[in-house]
């Protein structure tokens, strides 16, 4: 039987313009493809950080013209975040798989994520997003409910709320697809936010951690592994300093000891472990790998990589 992972594609994987995101995911969708080939069934999942500031900068830009454009609300460029990135992934990778002969259908699940919406994340938003203004611009917006948070002296800028991921909205369709041996690309950008009103699901601007949906995903399908790749080889403590140490395994318990002990940066390393670690303890014999996309298959065969493991 095939070995299911899900991959959690960080920034580098992607890239910051159509163009270069083009030329990355055409480099991504090798290291795949050597998954699949290698005989797993692959379920990916990716960030959006900057592909949804960009569409919320261009669409605010636009709006502010005379042409009639209107303003777009933020789930819908989280949404179309997921869709730019789910079209240049699922091309490229049908792309791959057809210069190796191998026919196996692609899909993009446009995925909405429950969050709940007492979570604290919503009273401190922190994660910058969309165009600058200033102090006069944002003042205006606020009374649109906007919070606005000065940016190293280059003037006001949005910030949304990241909350935790919940449920996954769209579960049963991932499932059905993965199912039937589709490369499925699900829960982009961590998914679009949705809280629950009087039974309906209503989107809300934030944005959630790719790193907390993914693993969420990975439980959902009920993955074997779950690989987060980003652009470092293995994990360290004492990052960056001269006593620097890349660690090949880690149990759930030094996993814990570390985190306490600062060792991983927030907003980037941090999250990734925590994440690691929620997928290992949701059931025995799960097992998370963080690696870089160069070193995917090299990480699977247990050649390199940081493993994180129950014990
Ligand atoms: N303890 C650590 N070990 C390894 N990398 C770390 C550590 N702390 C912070 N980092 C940094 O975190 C980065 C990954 O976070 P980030 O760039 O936000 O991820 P993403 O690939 O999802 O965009 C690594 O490339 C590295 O520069
Ligand atoms: N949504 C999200 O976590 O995106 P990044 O990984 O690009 O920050």
């Amino acid at each position: 039987m095939k070995r299911k992972v899900v991959i959690a594609l960080g920034g580098n994987a992607l890239g910051n313009d159509p163009e270069s995101q083009k030329e990355a995911v055409k480099h991504t969708s090798k290291s795949i493809v050597d998954l699949i080939e290698a005989g797993n069934q692959v379920i990916i999942s990716h960030g959006n950080g900057p592909q949804v500031g960009m569409i919320n900068l261009a669409m605010d830009a636009a709006a502010k013209t005379d042409a009639g454009t209107p303003e777009m609300p933020f789930p819908e460029c989280g949404a179309m975040s997921q869709g730019y990135i789910g079209f240049h992934l699922q091309n490229a990778i049908q792309n791959e798989l057809r210069s190796r002969g191998l026919n196996i259908p692609v899909a993009t699940v446009v995925t909405q994520v429950v969050v709940d919406k007492n979570d604290p994340a919503f009273q401190n938003p922190t994660k910058p997003v969309g165009a600058f203004y200033t102090k006069e611009e944002a003042d205006k917006m606020i009374e649109k409910g906007f919070v606005f948070k000065e940016d190293a002296g280059r003037g006001y800028r949005r910030v949304v709320p990241s909350p935790e991921p919940k449920d996954i909205v769209e579960k049963e369709s991932v499932k059905a697809l993965v199912d039937a041996e589709n490369v499925v690309i699900a829960a982009g950008g961590g998914g679009i936010p949705v809280v629950e009103e009087d039974g309906n699901l209503v989107g809300v601007p934030a944005v959630i951690d790719k790193d907390f949906t993914t693993a969420k995903l990975a439980e959902l399908v009920d993955a074997d592994s779950l690989i987060i790749l980003t652009a470092v080889e293995k994990v360290a403590i004492r990052f960056g300093k001269p006593d620097q140490q890349w660690l090949d395994k880690l149990t759930i318990e030094e996993v814990q000891k570390y985190i306490d002990d600062k060792e991983f940066a927030e907003g980037s390393m941090l999250p990734k472990v925590k994440a690691a670690m929620s997928f290992v303890t949701s059931k025995p014999g799960r097992k998370a790998l963080i690696t870089s996309l160069e070193k995917a298959t090299d990480g699977l065969a247990g050649k390199t990589g940081t493993w994180i493991i129950s014990k």
